[in-house]
């Protein structure tokens, strides 16, 4: 048993846990491995298709899994549901019928929390506990071969228990949660659906109709796409993100973006009204009232959007050193998450991205490729 669990007799080998993971693609996986291999625990994944069941357990992410929703809930003491927005209010319906362990948590990892939070209220669901949950991370891949065990560390793990919830299961819920590392937050579902509409949902929605934008200059001039490998690039990695699981949250979010968008409507017809009038100052009054914001906010946390940690080496052009930088972080056991060779600058003969999970590895990373007399930026 890890130190961290040692005060929660809850959870240990005498007592052991059933934990079923419903969908293990990137969210679902990643919860699985925080969870597989812990003393007493015992963790079984889902799917409606079966070559997917084989692939959990090949994969190593899961003890065992099925196609059977009854078997994976049957004795379970904590069920996450990890499937599609859309999906979640089935999945509540179809547990409600069937005979669960008396007082198992059910949770969900959707990224909006009210509608199943008020769906799951409606139900009796007959000695279960539903508790909302959203882990605030991920990334813009998918499917079980982007879960990791990190993806979550550093990161705020939402909870919106409903009223009346006893603290004792929401803190049943939160000490399993202690092996994600993530930071638990509680609010009412409400209240989350409104600000990560704002900070997570609005934005997805920016960078998808940023990009189609370009895209749509790009028919008449190429140079467009050439000329977008920087950062460009960069603020709109999220719009790469799956269609089908931002399709469920913007319309399960619907009423909150409809207002999010209006408002948007308004800040950039200032920006259109501001240039009509060649109004200078007022242009740099908008930045510098979002700079002062930006200045805010917490420096370098593993958030909704920046869930990566990434640092530039210029590289001399020449091959195999792709390899040599890769082989000097694995030896001095840094974990890479990611490497690129980005063309933005002319000047440079190359400049590599690398990327990191963890922000202990971007630090550790960029000290040792200085100290072997890279030029290393952020
Ligand atoms: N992608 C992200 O970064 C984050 C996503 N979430 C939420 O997590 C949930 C899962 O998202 P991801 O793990 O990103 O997606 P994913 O596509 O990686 O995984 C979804 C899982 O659900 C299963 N699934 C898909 N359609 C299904 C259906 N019709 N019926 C049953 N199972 C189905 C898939 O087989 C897969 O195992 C979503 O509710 C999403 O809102 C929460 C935080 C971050
Ligand atoms: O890719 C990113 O940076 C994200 O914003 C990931 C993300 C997607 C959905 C969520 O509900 C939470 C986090």
């Amino acid at each position: 048993m890890s130190g961290e669990f040692s005060d929660f007799k809850a959870f240990n080998e005498s007592n052991p846990i059933k934990i079923a993971i419903f969908g293990v693609g990137l969210i679902g996986g990643s919860l699985a491995l925080c969870f597989k291999g812990r003393p007493g625990v015992e963790v079984v994944g889902h799917s409606v298709n079966l070559a997917s069941t084989e692939k959990y357990v090949a994969r190593g992410v899961v003890d065992w899994a099925t196609t059977s929703v009854a078997e994976a809930a049957k004795d379970a003491d904590f069920l996450f549901l990890c499937v599609p927005v859309g999906r979640l209010e089935e999945y509540v319906d179809e547990l409600s019928r069937l005979p669960l362990k008396p007082g198992c948590i059910i949770t969900d990892v959707g990224s909006t929390k009210a509608s199943v939070v008020h769906h799951a209220i409606k139900l009796s669901l007959q000695g279960a506990v539903f508790i909302g949950g959203h882990p605030m991370a991920g990334s813009e891949r998918s499917g079980v071969e982007a879960a990791s065990l990190h993806l979550l560390e550093n990161a705020f793990y939402v909870l919106t228990p409903a009223e009346g919830t006893s603290e004792s299961d929401v803190g049943k819920l939160e000490q399993l949660l202690k092996w994600t590392r993530a930071h638990i937050v509680k609010t009412d579902a409400v209240q989350h659906d409104d600000i990560v509409g704002a900070i997570s949902h609005l934005p997805h929605m920016i960078a998808v109709a940023l990009v189609n934008q370009i895209a749509g200059y790009n028919e008449s001039n190429e140079l467009y796409r050439r000329l977008a490998a920087g950062g460009f690039r960069d603020i709109t990695r999220i719009a790469s993100s799956d269609p089908m699981i931002w399709r469920d949250i913007l319309l399960s979010n619907r009423d909150v973006m409809l207002k999010l968008v209006r408002d948007w409507q308004e800040e950039i017809d200032r920006f259109a009204d501001l240039l009509e009038q060649e109004d200078g100052e007022g242009i740099a009054e908008q930045f510098r009232r979002a700079g002062q914001f930006r200045s805010q906010l917490p420096e370098r946390r593993k958030g909704m959007i920046t869930s990566i940690y990434e640092c530039y080496v210029d590289v001399p052009d020449h091959p195999g050193i792709i390899g040599k930088i890769a082989t000097e972080l694995g030896q001095a056991k840094i974990n890479l998450s990611n490497l690129q060779i980005i063309e933005s600058r002319e000047d440079v003969p190359g400049i590599l991205r690398l990327s990191f999970q963890l922000s202990e590895d971007l630090d550790r990373a960029t000290a040792l490729l200085k100290s072997l007399q890279y030029d290393v930026h952020m």
